[in-house]
């Protein structure tokens, strides 16, 4: 399993606007880190650069020592994300939209069959398999993003604000997985608003003024 560093660094997506400043940061297999903070405060801009999707304008990020350039390379690297917007194809199933994502990660289509069916069972979305993601409703197209990251079974994985459109149970439900997640190994970084999901993780790294402060680390 993988540990994610980032030493210092300043991340920006405009030169002339830069959103957090000298940001130190290590997420670690066995780990969950929540990453906190107003929205605006930069959350989604981090989870981006940890995902390869964005280059720090300065320093680093590196998976067990390796610079990351490109989210190509992070996806090989087995960093998952699971994007704040789902990023899920609506004209597919929801079944579908997992197995594909297995398959373009080299899993055969046998075990993205089995990948799919296992991610899907315990976020209760085993009746929406078949279903179109422009069918489902918000909740469930979350779930539904949640189900596919899970399915890739990463060695880093990146979750952004996965469980703003859920209910108390699915809340719960979803630090449970996540929980497992860092029990396979795999360091789990989790964007939140809410603290109390935030004092459920083992970590936390509060973003705010541009700047990171570790609330525990
Ligand atoms: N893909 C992007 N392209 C350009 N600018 C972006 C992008 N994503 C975020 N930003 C900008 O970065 C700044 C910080 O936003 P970011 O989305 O990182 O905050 P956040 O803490 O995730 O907020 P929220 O809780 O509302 O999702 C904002 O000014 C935003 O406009």
């Amino acid at each position: 399993m993988k540990t994610l560093s980032i030493a210092d660094a300043d991340l920006a997506w405009d030169a002339d606007l830069t959103v957090l400043r000298g940001v130190t940061v290590e997420a670690r297999p066995g780990q969950i880190l929540a990453v906190t903070g107003t929205s605006g405060a930069g959350k989604t801009t981090l989870l981006s650069a940890m995902a390869g999707l964005l280059t720090p304008a300065r320093g680093e990020v590196l998976v067990d020592g390796e610079r990351l350039t490109n989210r190509d390379q992070a996806v090989k690297l087995g960093v998952v994300l699971i994007p704040q917007d789902n990023g899920l194809a609506a004209i597919l199933t929801a079944a579908e939209n997992i197995s594909v994502a297995v398959i373009a990660t080299g899993g055969t289509a046998a075990e993205a069959r089995r990948r799919t069916a296992e991610a899907l069972e315990p976020l209760g979305l085993s009746g929406q398999a078949n279903q179109l993601i422009e069918e489902l409703s918000g909740g469930q197209q979350q779930r539904t993003a949640i189900a596919r990251g899970l399915a890739l079974q990463g060695d880093i994985l990146l979750a952004d604000e996965i469980t703003s459109e859920l209910d108390a149970a699915n809340r719960q439900r979803v630090m449970e997985l996540l929980r497992a997640e860092a029990a396979r190994g795999a360091a789990v970084v989790f964007a939140t608003h809410d603290p109390e999901a935030a004092a459920a993780c083992d970590r936390e790294l509060h973003l705010g003024d541009g700047e990171a402060i570790w609330v525990r680390n």
